[in-house]
């Protein structure tokens, strides 16, 4: 194969924030963008503003109608836009999907693997998933918001094939921390007991974890929304590892912490959420199993009334 072309789908906090480092690197990048941020990206260019250093590139930029007009398969789809922009997204990048592509998600949550399976077929999708704390501004500025980013991905099978190890080769030394995970799954599922952890305190509560940790009950309340999200993955087969658990609880019980899920902040800024994903998902497979998670359900019940008043405008 010559150099890996990559398509990145949702150039968002966190497409743009990894579509950007890679493409500094110079790997062939090119970014899926609909009209608006595609006005965005040519008018300040892709612009990142990072501890890690900042960037600001003139990408090569593709819409969903020149896709259409001229399919072009790529090797590589990095996928991240949000869970509820999947299904038109998997509409709009199906053009570039051919028999040797690649599909790696990095959204949160785990039925997104689900629905591209079902239009994609298995063999084009990979696990994946991120740990990065990013947004992005009125301008399209994306703002790294604390000293991490990586992606871990790999084989859903656990296999180790030429075409991961291929993708891994791309995505190492582009100045972001990449794993080949021996069990991606699993890793994802971790990611997911912590994500829903964070997500259902900071929403429910409405406050970072330093805020709900000074609270009256919030610590507890806290701990407990923990116990259910790990209740629900060690159902399904996936215990939490206890070095991560451990981990995982000292960061959602830390006081004065400013830490925040990104479903937090897009509550906070009266945006979508993704919480169907995030939190409706995990207590369906929880109920699957016969685990009741009543705060997981509050907090779900909780942003599904915004939601639903959002919608109604
Ligand atoms: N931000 C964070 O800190 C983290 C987020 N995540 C997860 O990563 C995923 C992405 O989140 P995030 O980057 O924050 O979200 P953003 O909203 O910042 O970015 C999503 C991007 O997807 C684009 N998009 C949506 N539909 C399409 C489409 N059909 N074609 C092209 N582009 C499209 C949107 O573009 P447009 O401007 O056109 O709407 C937007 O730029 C989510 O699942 C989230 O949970 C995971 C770890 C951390
Ligand atoms: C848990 C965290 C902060 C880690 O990346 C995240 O995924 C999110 O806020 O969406």
């Amino acid at each position: 194969m010559g150099a890996m072309r990559i398509l990145v789908v949702g150039a968002g906090a966190v497409g743009g924030y990894f579509g950007a480092r890679l493409m500094a690197a110079g790997r062939d990048v090119t970014l899926l963008v609909r009209e608006g941020r595609a006005a965005q990206i040519r008018e300040h260019g892709l612009q990142v503003i990072s501890p890690f250093g900042d960037l600001h590139l003139q990408p090569k930029l593709v819409t969903a109608a020149e896709l259409r007009a001229n399919p072009t398969p790529y090797d590589l789809i990095l996928l991240s836009t949000k869970a509820y922009s999947l299904e038109a997204a998997m509409e709009d990048f199906a053009p570039a999907v051919g028999a040797q592509t690649s599909i790696l998600p990095l959204l949160n949550g785990m039925r997104h693997l689900e629905a591209m399976e079902a239009r994609f077929g298995a063999h084009a999708v990979l696990g994946g998933s991120t740990r990065i704390v990013s947004d992005m501004d009125a301008e399209g500025r994306i703002h790294q918001l604390e000293p991490l980013h990586d992606v871990v991905f790999g084989e859903r099978d656990k296999s180790v094939t030429p075409r991961i190890q291929a993708i891994a080769a791309a995505l190492h030394g582009a100045n972001f921390d990449d794993k080949l995970a021996p069990d991606v799954l699993a890793f994802m599922w971790q990611k997911w007991v912590f994500l829903a952890a964070l997500g259902g305190i900071t929403c429910l509560m409405r406050g970072s974890i330093g805020e709900v940790a000074a609270a009256p009950g919030g610590l507890e309340t806290a701990a407990a929304i923990l116990d259910e999200t790990d209740a629900i993955a060690t159902a399904n087969g996936y215990p939490t590892p206890q070095a991560f658990l451990e981990n995982t609880r000292s960061r959602v019980l830390k006081k004065d912490s400013p830490l925040t899920a990104s479903m937090y902040r897009d509550l906070e800024r009266g945006a979508a959420v993704e919480a169907d994903q995030i939190l409706g998902d995990l207590i369906r497979r929880g109920k699957e199993k016969g685990v009741a998670a009543p705060l997981v359900t509050a907090a779900y019940a909780q942003l599904s009334v915004y939601s639903a008043r959002r919608s109604k405008g």
